[in-house]
This record gives C-alpha cells, sequence and structure tokens, in this order.
C-alpha cells in the first residue's frame, strides 16, 4: 500500500505552516512534504516531526528569488557559487528532519541553451555528489510549461535520459503524474518504464490539481499499478484541496494512519 504524504504547501492551508504537521497527523498522514522549509526553523520543524511521529518525505533545495520569478537556479550561468551555498543550507534541514530526497529545481531558462545545459549538468552533479556523502537522493522534477512557463526541465525524456548519462545511483527521478498527464498523457507505461529509477511519486486531478478523486485519471487503478510495481517509496499530495482540506479526504481514508 502506498505511504502518502501530506503536501503541506498546498494542502492544510487552513493552518499556520508548523500547525499543518499536527494537522496532517491527526487527519491520519504518516509523511508530510513540502516545497521550502526554509520559513522555519531546522529545529521548529523536527520538533513537529518528532511530536506527530512523521516521517519527512520531501522537500526542494532553496529555488532561487522566489518572489522574483525565478524557480530554481540550477540551469541558470552564473549562479554556481550561490548553489553550492544552496545545498549546504538544504543539508542543515535534512540533518534535522532526517529527509532522504530533496528536489533540485532548475530554473527558468532554453532547454536548448548550450550554456543552460552544461550549467544543469554541472549543479546536478555538484548537488548529488555532495548529498551523496549524506545518503541522501537528488531528485530532478520535470514540470509542465502550463504551470510553469519557460521552466527549463519540462520533458521526462530529458529526464531520463541525463539520469541515465550521469550514471550516479542518488540521481532520481521525481514523477509527478500530474504534470505527466499533461506533458505526455500515457501515464501507466510511463510508470513500468521509469519506476526504476524513480524516487518520489506525487499526485493530483487533471486538469484541475485537485483532490485525486475524479477528472481525467483513475487513481484507484494507478495506485494498483504503483503497489503492482512494486513501488515503497512516498506519493505526495501535491494537490490544492477544492475546499476545507479535511472536508476532500475522501479519498485518502482508505489509507490514513490510525
Ligand atoms: O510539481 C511541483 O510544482 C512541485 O513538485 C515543485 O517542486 C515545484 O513547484
Ligand atoms: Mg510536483
Amino acid at each position: 500500500m502506498p505511504v502518502f504524504a501530506a503536501n503541506l504547501t498546498m494542502m492544510f492551508n487552513e493552518w499556520a505552516f508548523l500547525d499543518r504537521f499536527d494537522a496532517a497527523a491527526d487527519a491520519g498522514f504518516a509523511a508530510v512534504e513540502y516545497l521550502f522549509p526554509y520559513g522555519a526553523t531546522p529545529e521548529a520543524i523536527a520538533d513537529r516531526l518528532a511530536r506527530n511521529n512523521l516521517q519527512q518525505a520531501l522537500f526542494n533545495l532553496p529555488p532561487g528569488d522566489w518572489a522574483a520569478g525565478e524557480r530554481g537556479i540550477a540551469a541558470l550561468p552564473g549562479r554556481f557559487d550561490a548553489l553550492k551555498a544552496d545545498v549546504e543550507r538544504a543539508l542543515d534541514y535534512a540533518a534535522a528532519t532526517g529527509v532522504r530526497r530533496l528536489h533540485l529545481m532548475a530554473g527558468i531558462a532554453d532547454p536548448h541553451d548550450e550554456d543552460a545545459v552544461s550549467c544543469y549538468r554541472r549543479s546536478v552533479t555538484y548537488a548529488a555528489g555532495r548529498l551523496a556523502e549524506k545518503g541522501i537522493d537528488l531528485l530532478l522534477e520535470p514540470i509542465n510549461g502550463r504551470n510553469m512557463p519557460g521552466y527549463f526541465l519540462n520533458d521526462f525524456g530529458a529526464a531520463e535520459r541525463l539520469i541515465a548519462e550521469c550514471g550516479l545511483p542518488n540521481l532520481k527521478l521525481q514523477f509527478d503524474i500530474y504534470h505527466h498527464q499533461i506533458i505526455h498523457g500515457d501515464v501507466t507505461m510511463a510508470l513500468r518504464r521509469l519506476l526504476s529509477i524513480t524516487g518520489h511519486i506525487q499526485i493530483a486531478s487533471v486538469p484541475s490539481r485537485n483532490e485525486p478523486d475524479g477528472e481525467e485519471l483513475n487513481y484507484a487503478y494507478l495506485f494498483g499499478e504503483i503497489d503492482r510495481l512494486g513501488y515503497d517509496g512516498f506519493i505526495g499530495c501535491e494537490y490544492i484541496p477544492r475546499g476545507h482540506t479535511l472536508d476532500g479526504l475522501g479519498w485518502f481514508k482508505p489509507f490514513a494512519r490510525s
């Protein structure tokens, strides 16, 4: 049975950030993820995880200046020193939270620009190497261009090729089913092909990015397929609740921790 992680960036927004840990645990989640922990101290987050017996499934390395529109800096020439500092900052939070996987965002850049391509590969190789020293996986997530126009890594094939070319055991794919359906469709066949390099899965309905209980995808079928394929990682619930988070958890009841 999949282990679901509540995404505290999108879910439980009725609570302040640190209180979302308590709310997710009360709702039956055994794990959490979110985009960024950096607005709270590592100690405060570790305390919420411990007191609620929650596992930290995932978070992202710092993304550059998010408010100014940056969506990662890994593919941005001239930012390598900043990236190295970001890796150390993320590792401080990793040590406190016990997370075993971190997502490195590529940034807004032309995927056909040679400088961006070589910069991205250098950043990925560096970050994966540094994380490997701590036993942590580095994840790359293709993101669809409707949600993130101009994003560098907008194709699952490109991520698959880079992971194969780098040949680093801790470099893995973040398979967000929502993005895959929008970019490529054919989710089941892609899961079968890519699960061996997948370090984390995320879900949401398509096209609305709400609860995984309707619209274009049949998640009951996909959960069965993910089980059948032997996936033993987390599934991040990266969706925007249609209304109050708790009112939309009907789909989760069979999986909730009691
Ligand atoms: O799918 C997403 O948008 C996230 O998983 C992410 O890390 C970047 O926003
Ligand atoms: Mg995602």
